[in-house]
């Protein structure tokens, strides 16, 4: 690969994280939006915020999924423990 070759390579690659980033930010804003419907339901089901059952069942359907996929998987799983300390904590601001 010569010098333009690598350079129009790095810059085409940043614009597509750059796509990405954006793409990944609005999922996460869609995750966590939720929070307001599972807190207003739970409300009215008389259910705790944390729910340790529903949380294993999400952790096994990631392990199932990253079973096949090449990527690091501990970082994968802290990263979803991270989206879902965020769903709880935006709930908070429901059931509080
Ligand atoms: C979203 C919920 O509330 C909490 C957050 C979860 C999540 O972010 O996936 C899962 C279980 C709960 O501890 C839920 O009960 O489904």
């Amino acid at each position: 690969m010569d010098v333009e070759e690598a350079k129009t390579l790095l810059n085409k690659s940043r614009d597509k994280i750059d796509v990405l980033n954006e793409q990944i930010i609005d999922l996460i804003i869609e995750r966590t939006s939720l929070a307001h419907d599972i807190a207003i339901s739970k409300k009215a089901l008389n259910k705790d915020l944390l729910d340790t059952a529903r949380e294993d069942i999400i952790h096994d359907k990631i392990d199932n999924l990253l079973a096949s996929r090449d990527v690091d998987k501990e970082k994968i799983i802290e990263i979803f423990e991270i989206l879902v300390e965020m769903s709880k904590q935006e709930q908070k601001k429901y059931l509080d």
